[in-house]
């Protein structure tokens, strides 16, 4: 099943090489989408794409911009020449803090399905994309910024900040499809730590148990995940995709054939009276922060 669904994806991703090109297109380098919140530039002599998150103060990931980012990697995942892209963010010090804890907090049991699928589709397409993906984590990333970064297949980080799954120091717990992507990345002994204690690590601490591929200095991330990138063009595109795909269906399937189950769990599990206590209390304690 998961090798066929692999297979298909792949012949789609191939087929795609026939289409006409773009009409967006009108230099080597062009915005394939633009809006306050997220950037996309592609270019066109090199097939790489940079996509850079703006949302202020944080990058909180809110389900309109989680369906931002979502429209955006399903047309480049469909732009034929797109061979790779960087996701980066535009905010000083924050790649992305996670998840928006307000549509958490007091939700509209609709919304926060929503908001949940969203999440969920956000992560099929990056784990599961057709592209050579790199974060460039150009500042903190916890919980669901650690997920987009860990979804990639490289992470390039500047020092200074910190990475890592720190759901249970909110009193909540990280979805086994977030935990499944940490132990694909460093291994489930490593995960166990991470997780049960809500560690974030620096970036030192993260490129230690290969949390990080490689430390650059912040002036240095964007040449150095671009540098990355064209070495990862270079393999040949079938072998590396194929590759990928075999490594990367079961793990992807895990949530794909339970997608429905996973809604109706995050939603009953956020809407407990202890679980919306915490997230009061945790949203207090950041807001706090900021007056002392
Ligand atoms: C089947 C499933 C079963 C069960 C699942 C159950 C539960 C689901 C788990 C879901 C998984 C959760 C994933 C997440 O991503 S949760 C979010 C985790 N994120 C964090 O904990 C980060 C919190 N933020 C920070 O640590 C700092 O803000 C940060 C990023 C280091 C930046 O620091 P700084 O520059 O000093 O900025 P401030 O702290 O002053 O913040 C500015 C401003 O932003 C607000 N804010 C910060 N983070 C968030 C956030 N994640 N969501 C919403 N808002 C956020 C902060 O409150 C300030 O707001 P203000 O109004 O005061 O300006």
């Amino acid at each position: 099943m998961a090798a066929r669904m692999a297979f298909s994806r792949l012949t789609r991703s191939l087929c795609e090489v026939g289409r006409s090109r773009s009409l967006l297109l009108q230099s080597a380098r062009w915005v394939t989408s633009a809006s306050k919140t997220l950037t996309v530039t592609m270019d066109d002599k090199t097939g790489i794409a940079e996509m850079s998150l703006n949302r202020p103060p944080v990058n909180s990931l809110s389900l309109e911009f989680m369906t931002e980012i979502n429209i955006a990697l399903e047309k480049l995942e469909h732009e034929k020449f797109c061979r790779g892209v960087i996701i980066t963010s535009a905010i000083p010090k924050i790649f992305s803090a996670g998840l928006d804890i307000l549509e958490m907090y007091q939700p509209k049991p609709e919304r926060l399905s929503e908001f949940w699928k969203t999440l969920q589709d956000m992560w099929l397409l990056l784990f599961g994309s057709r592209l050579t993906t790199i974060a460039a984590i150009n500042g903190h990333s916890p919980a669901g910024g650690a997920l987009v970064a860990m979804s990639c297949d490289y992470r390039i980080m500047a020092p200074g900040f910190n990475i890592g799954l720190n759901e249970t120091q909110l009193g909540i717990v990280p979805p086994f499809w977030f935990i499944d992507t940490m132990m694909h990345t460093i291994g489930s002994r490593q995960t166990e730590l991470c997780c049960q204690k809500g560690l974030m690590l620096s970036t030192e601490e993260a490129a230690r148990i290969g949390l990080v591929d490689k430390v650059v200095p912040l002036d240095q991330i964007a040449s150095e995940a671009k540098a990355e990138m064209q070495s990862w063009l270079k393999i040949p595109v079938a072998a590396k995709l194929i590759t990928k795909q075999t490594i990367r269906a079961p793990i992807l399937e895990k949530l794909q054939t339970r997608q429905e189950a996973d809604v109706q769990n995050f939603c009953n599990f956020a809407m407990k009276d202890s679980v919306q206590k915490s997230l009061g209390m945790y949203l207090e304690n950041l807001k706090k922060k900021q007056k002392e």
